[in-house]
């Protein structure tokens, strides 16, 4: 578990308002308009059922990859649940019918004995097999929600950087995340559920038939209109629950905006705790609301149905009822048809309900799926070139553009330089002017939009991005703050010597982060960070050490620093440069820093404007030239020098 040390950045999100202000609203649940004639919706139904059918193999794939002796206890479950109630009122019948012939001295009680005991077994058949359900279904519910988080993460993890900064993505994400674990077994049980439901039909259907179709008939059609309107409010409650994506997102920001430590000072410095608190309260009013309107619109219409349908059963006993008091029927006849037609009709009903569970559980699972085929962006080509065994990080860009999706201006327009094998270069520039963007693409989280970047004179997109990344090592400007013990937070930098103890120690000596953790209660075992345990919280300057250490920790040929000393002070930032020539030694560095103090140590130095090379040189040739580079020195030069006596 980690967190960032700063929050993320994203591009406008699909909401145009942020949610720390402006109104608090998001727009009703509207479905695209659809033709209403009897033809268009009977397409649409077709459309759905196929959509449902199809989406069936894919969940018990998913089931049976959770378990399969779990999935073939269900399954059998299911089948033997299935009869039982035909048996159940079967056996109610023959019962009644022994007691009717004993009570006129046609039979004995023997048979009423044999038949009770009978009938006790199909009873505890009933309650052994529902327990069996119970406990099939919550453990595969564990496994299920266990394999597809797993899933999940495992895909998120090859996911290009690009994705996880899109809101719409984000939401589909956080969807997949939060919905869809417990989705598969929703509709692996609601299909169940329908298989069970359909042996009891098809068992009880052929008695209904036998005394009256027209009887069949009815009970068959009397729930249609309730399962219309089931499925018409499970689509609803899809789109809202997608709808109100964006605005649940907003809440757990506001949420975690108060809950969170590293936010906690400056809010309570602001004032700001009750104003977002009530800004969480308001966007859940408006989420309640939504809810609120569709749960009870949704109940009260599938009652009403319900209620039509209750009416035909009613119907249907009085029918029967009356036939056997004409004599027709006996007495058990009348108990067996009676249930035969209120299990028919409940069946009818249930097949509905089960299939329209399964249609709003599969609207959820298109969109985990939908994530789960998302291709990743960034990935090996067919036959990735072998990455050599040294590389010398000679880097080459050439005409490099590129532009950050869905953003109008350009972050680097145009950028070539090179840096020879070994050489360390101070990147610097105003802030926006692309930097942090050049060294994103350099480690392949982008592509560039236009041109090229060779790394050893060959297009770093013939290599496997992930051999690419392992010859680099950096440290970002949002580095990471693991919660996890000093040892943990440096060794994560190369996962090969995360037990190398001596090697840990030395990046952290290298670092100047070795004399902080040395004075920790256990030293680089003590954990770091207050998520887990008694964690120690360290400041933001001996942070910054330990993600350098990070950095450190891997002895790649590429060293890139973003602002590597942007939270140390000055005796912590002078040791670490005097360090740089050693520690950079035989390899390709590049740093970023705004401290001219510090990028005049470069061999040479990259002035970036605008997305563009302005100059590039050693800092004696840019001061001869005069120009941004050296304005921009003199001018914090002078800021110093204005403070000496004399
Ligand atoms: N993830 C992103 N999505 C969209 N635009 C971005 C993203 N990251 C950066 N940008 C934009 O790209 C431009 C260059 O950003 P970059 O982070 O490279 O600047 P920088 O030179 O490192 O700035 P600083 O000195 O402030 O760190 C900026 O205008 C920024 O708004």
């Amino acid at each position: 578990m980690f967190v960032g040390r700063r929050g993320r950045r994203r591009p406008p999100s699909t909401v145009p308002d942020s949610g720390l202000t402006g109104p608090v609203d998001i727009p009703e649940p509207k479905q695209p308009e659809q033709p209403k004639d009897l033809k268009s919706r009977f397409a649409r139904m077709k459309v759905s059922v196929a959509g449902t059918v199809r989406g069936l193999p894919k969940v018990t794939r998913l089931t049976w990859q959770a378990s399969p002796p779990l999935t073939i206890v269900l399954t059998l479950v299911t089948v033997v649940s299935g009869l039982l109630p035909t048996a159940t009122a079967y056996i109610a019948k023959l019962l009644l019918d022994s007691v009717v012939a004993a009570i006129q001295h046609r039979g004995g009680t023997g048979d009423i004995v044999r038949i009770t005991l009978f009938q006790f077994g199909v009873l505890a058949a009933t309650a052994i097999s529902s327990a069996f359900t119970t406990i099939a279904q919550s453990l595969l519910q564990e496994r299920m929600a266990l394999t597809i988080r797993h899933q999940v993460m495992a895909h998120s993890s090859e996911l290009h950087l690009a994705y996880f900064e899109g809101s719409t993505s984000y939401d589909m994400l956080r969807q997949a995340t939060q919905e869809a674990p417990t989705r598969p077994l929703s509709m692996m049980n609601s299909a169940l559920g329908l298989g069970r439901t359909a042996i009891t039909f098809g068992s009880m259907i052929a008695l209904l038939v036998s005394i009256s179709p027209l009887l069949a008939l009815v009970a068959l059609l009397a729930p249609v209109p309730a399962f219309i309107s089931q499925s018409k409010y499970g689509s609803r409650a899809f789109w809202l629950t997608f709808l109100m994506s964006p605005i649940k997102r907003r809440m757990d920001y506001l949420s975690s905006l108060v809950t969170t430590d590293t936010y906690a000072k400056e809010t309570k410095l602001f004032g700001l705790g009750p104003y977002f608190v009530d800004r969480f309260r308001r966007l859940g009013v408006v989420s309640y609301e939504r809810q609120r309107k569709l749960t009870i619109n949704r109940n009260i219409s599938s009652t009403s149905w319900g209620l039509l349908s209750t009416l035909v059963g009613s119907a249907i006993a009085l029918y029967i009822a009356l036939e056997a008091v004409g004599g027709q029927l006996t007495l058990g006849d009348l108990a067996l048809y009676t249930a035969a037609a209120t299990s028919v009709q409940s069946s009818v009903s249930g097949l509905f309900t089960a299939f329209s569970g399964m249609y709003e559980n599969n609207l959820y699972l298109d969109t985990l799926y939908r994530f789960l085929d998302t291709e990743p962006e960034i990935v090996a080509p067919p036959s990735p070139r072998p990455m050599p065994s040294t590389v010398e990080g000679h880097i080459r860009f050439e005409s490099v553009s590129f532009s950050y999706p869905g953003a109008d201006e350009a972050a680097l327009t145009g950028v070539t330089f090179e840096i020879r094998p070994g050489e360390t270069i101070a990147v610097v520039g105003r802030n926006g002017a692309g930097k942090s963007t050049l060294f994103k693409l350099l480690c392949r989280l982008y592509d560039p939009t236009g041109g090229r970047i060779l790394l050893d004179g060959v297009d770093i997109r013939e290599y496997d991005p992930d051999e690419l990344r392992t010859r680099i090592s950096a440290m970002f400007q949002d580095y990471v703050t693991y919660q996890g013990t000093a040892a943990e937070n440096i060794g994560l930098g190369d996962l090969t010597r995360l037990e190398d103890r001596p090697h840990i120690e030395d990046s952290a000596r290298r670092a100047g982060a070795d004399e902080r953790i040395e004075r920790l209660p256990s030293g680089y075992d003590s954990p770091l960070g207050r998520w887990f345990d008694q964690g120690v919280s360290l400041s933001g300057g001996e942070w910054q050490k330990i993600a350098l250490a990070r950095a450190f920790q891997r002895e790649a040929p590429i060293l890139i620093l973003d602002e590597p000393t942007s939270a140390l002070d000055a005796q912590a930032e002078h040791d670490l440069f005097a360090r740089l020539r050693s520690l950079a030694e035989g390899r390709t560095t590049l740093y970023i820093s705004h401290r001219f103090s510090t990028v005049r140590q470069a061999e040479r130095i990259l002035l970036l404007d605008h997305g563009k090379v302005a100059e590039y040189g050693t800092h004696e040739e840019l001061m001869a030239a005069g120009a941004g580079y050296a304005e921009l020195f003199t001018l914090q030069a002078q800021a110093y020098l204005d403070e000496l006596p004399g």
